[in-house]
């Protein structure tokens, strides 16, 4: 299931988080990249330990967390830290998969993989994220303040920026439900529910949904 998830941002938020990117202080985006994808990185990355980057940290982290169709598409258990990239011309990430588990605390496993765009599409060339699906390849390059969401099992590229500047939010969730196939059903499920309630109320079939609902999440979770 891949998902673009619109307006995750205020247009207030994006403001504040350019502010902050346009003055902190970047390094090479290879240093957060596995053995192999680190050949084919070629980025930079705000640093993670000043206060601002806290901060925008902060601010994407609750963004997604408030966000509904973030949570009932991703059912997110962890997050792991949101990093902050900047493509400048000549700058892309060649195709790779991302690790499987990361952290050397907390262990996550990626399950779902992000972009938040952060740049008016208008305002640079190139830069697509390109996903390796099972229909072929498949390209986004979304307004600013929008997001894709995707399994973490496809390879995938950032194509090369060939004019202006790509700033984007990326990180990793570990979802309380692993296979994706149940994810998208439990999904399904929770949006036809909530528009029967909408429509019709509290009925007998709204129950009966409720139920298998909350009865498949039972058996899929894993906590
Ligand atoms: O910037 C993007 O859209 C994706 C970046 C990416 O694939 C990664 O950081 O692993
Ligand atoms: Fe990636």
């Amino acid at each position: 299931m891949i998902l673009c998830i619109e307006q995750v941002l205020t247009p207030e938020q994006l403001d504040e988080i350019h502010r902050i990117l346009k003055e902190g202080e970047f390094v090479e985006g290879k240093l957060t990249a596995g053995r192999y994808a680190k050949t084919v990185k070629d980025n930079y990355q705000l640093k993670a330990d000043t206060e601002d980057a806290k901060k925008v940290r902060k601010m994407v982290h609750n963004a997604l967390l408030q966000n509904p169709l973030f949570k009932a598409s991703v059912r997110p258990q962890k997050i792991r830290p949101i990093l902050f990239s900047r493509y400048e011309p000549g700058m892309s990430y060649g195709w790779h998969t991302d690790n499987a588990i990361m952290g050397d605390g907390e262990l996550v496993r990626s399950d779902v993989s992000l972009t938040l765009f952060l740049s008016d599409p208008d305002t640079y060339e190139g830069g697509e994220l390109v996903i390796d699906t099972s229909i072929g390849e498949q390209s986004f390059k979304l307004p600013a303040g929008s997001m894709i969401v995707y399994p973490s099992t496809f390879l995938h590229q950032v194509t090369e920026v060939t004019q202006g500047i790509r700033f984007a939010a990326v990180t990793w969730v570990q979802s309380l439900v692993r296979d994706v196939q149940q994810r998208e059903i439990l999904f399904e499920l929770d949006t036809v529910r909530k528009s029967i309630f909408e429509q019709y109320g509290k009925t007998v079939e709204f129950d009966l949904l409720c139920k298998t609902h909350a009865n498949l999440l039972r058996q899929w979770v894993e906590l």
